[in-house]
């Protein structure tokens, strides 16, 4: 039976021997099949032997039972020269076996990236197909390839890339090739963040009229105070403009139940909060949707104010619980307010009001241009989040809790620099970024490991290399 290494072949290569056992006789040599041969020289011996057998008359359109040319073999097995002496014969780039699956497929399925760059260079398109096969390998340069060619991650693709990558965490393979992986998933969510649709309500920034006034304030006294233009943002660099962002989906329903399950069994009363910090001591599964949904509402926020990425830090990030009728929950304030490093900020919530919780409504709180204030509701649902800036601008309130449990993930950022103390100098390759990431989140050994994560961030999830930043934040 032919077999070729120990890699699994999906297109059925083993059936396709058993299928063809036709005798012929090329040059005095006894073969079962010629689509067999060339099969099996493209996997032993390379170019030579099937330039041989082409030159004999063997056609490289030869189908083995599943309709699988030696293309398909050769891009499986990743021989790149035996893939381009076929295609320079004429073998088909994308022609699709019965099952459908094009060569460029069985490349990503065996991870063979030059031939997958060279039928790419010739024409054969990325399927979705292709992607997801790539994404669940978790083979980061065969995705980058694919996508520099259209074939872009779909939300099946990043979910597949992503368990792969938690996955290694649970089984200690943290190394060089996770946050390549890492950061296109990040990227991936962002974009298709993006496609599921945001709405934008821009707002006239506002800021204490007393220079250094205005924190620490909340309710009536904040209601109270003196406002006018402009943005504050304590040490940082802030977007001249404010804005409230409505994003229906920014996790999807399934992530929401997902990570839902895992903070229920976290949260128990009298708990009713749960930090990344407290995550990362509790399971790297749990840590790392957690990272996810983060990074991905500071991908958002860096987006939306046209921010460098290096610039969004995480501060504060936590998952609150509230079950039952609360006399209070949140009365009115300005994130800015409570902490004036607190420049961004985004609130995703887990639950739904009217299903899962009834009162516990979001409300904006603004100073109405008839005297006194009005408000304007955001019912939480699953999955949703409000996306802002956190200045005076954006005072709101959460309104009782009248019944059922209501999970939400407030989580602030900050455009300040990480102060010189605290700095440390960014990792030299992906490899010390693993290094950094098994340290500071797989198996933090203290909280002050956490800790730093949060001011190291934007060195370890940097957009591509070069974002790194060498000296600043
Ligand atoms: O849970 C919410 O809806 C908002 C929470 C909030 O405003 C905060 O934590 O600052
Ligand atoms: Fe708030």
């Amino acid at each position: 039976m032919f077999k070729c290494g120990s890699k699994r072949e999906p297109w059925g290569t083993e059936q396709h021997v058993d299928a063809s056992v036709d005798s012929l006789e090329v040059k005095g040599i006894a073969m079962r099949s010629m689509e067999m041969r060339i099969a099996n020289d493209a996997c032993y011996r390379g170019m030579r032997a099937v330039d041989l057998l082409l030159h004999a008359g063997v056609s490289p359109h030869s189908r083995n039972a599943r309709g699988s040319t030696p293309l398909h073999l050769a891009a499986f097995h990743g021989h790149a020269s035996v893939a381009a002496q076929l295609l320079s014969r004429g073998a088909a780039p994308a022609a699709p076996n019965h099952e459908g699956h094009s060569p460029l497929h069985a490349a990503a399925a065996g991870g063979g990236l030059a031939v997958a760059r060279l039928l790419l260079s010739r024409g054969a398109a990325p399927s979705a197909a292709a992607v997801r096969l790539a994404a669940a390998r978790g083979d980061a340069p065969m995705l980058a390839a694919l996508a520099a060619a259209g074939g872009e991650m779909d939300e099946a693709a990043a979910s597949l890339a992503f368990a792969e990558a938690v996955r290694r965490c649970e089984e200690g393979r943290v190394d060089g090739a996770l946050p390549p992986l890492l950061r296109l998933v990040f990227a991936a969510d962002l974009r298709l963040l993006l496609a599921r649709g945001r709405s934008v309500a821009n707002v006239t920034c506002l800021r204490p009229e007393e220079e250094g006034g205005g924190y620490g304030l909340y309710d009536e006294e904040l209601a109270a105070l003196p406002l006018t233009e402009g943005r504050v943002c304590a040490g940082g660099e802030c977007c001249a403009e404010c804005s409230r962002i409505d994003f229906p989906s920014l996790a999807t329903r399934e992530e929401a139940d997902l990570f839902l399950q895992e903070l229920e069994l976290a949260i128990v009363p009298p708990l009713h909060q749960f930090s990344l910090m407290k995550c990362a001591f509790r399971d790297t599964r749990t840590t790392l949707h957690f990272v996810r949904l983060l990074e991905r509402m500071r991908r958002a926020i860096a987006h939306e104010y046209g921010l460098p990425l290096r610039r969004v830090l995480p501060v504060q990030s936590f998952v609150s619980c509230f079950r039952g009728a609360q006399d209070k929950q949140g009365g009115l304030h300005a994130d800015e307010s409570t902490h004036a490093e607190m420049h961004y900020s985004a609130v995703l919530y887990l639950s739904t009001h009217g299903e899962d919780f009834e009162g516990g409504t979001f409300y904006w709180n603004d100073a109405s241009p008839a005297g006194g204030r009005e408000r304007l509701a955001v019912p939480p649902a699953k999955g949703s989040a409000v996306v802002f800036s956190s200045g005076w601008e954006n005072m709101h309130e959460v309104e009782p809790l009248a019944s059922g449990t209501r999970f939400a993930v407030p989580s602030f950022f900050t455009t300040c620099a990480v102060p010189p103390e605290l700095r440390r100098a960014p990792p030299r390759d992906d490899a010390a970024v693993a290094a950094e990431l098994q340290r500071s989140l797989v198996a933090p050994r203290e909280a002050a490991d956490v800790r730093h994560l949060m001011m190291e961030w934007h060195t370890l999830f940097a957009e591509d290399p070069a974002d790194r930043p060498e000296d600043s934040a």
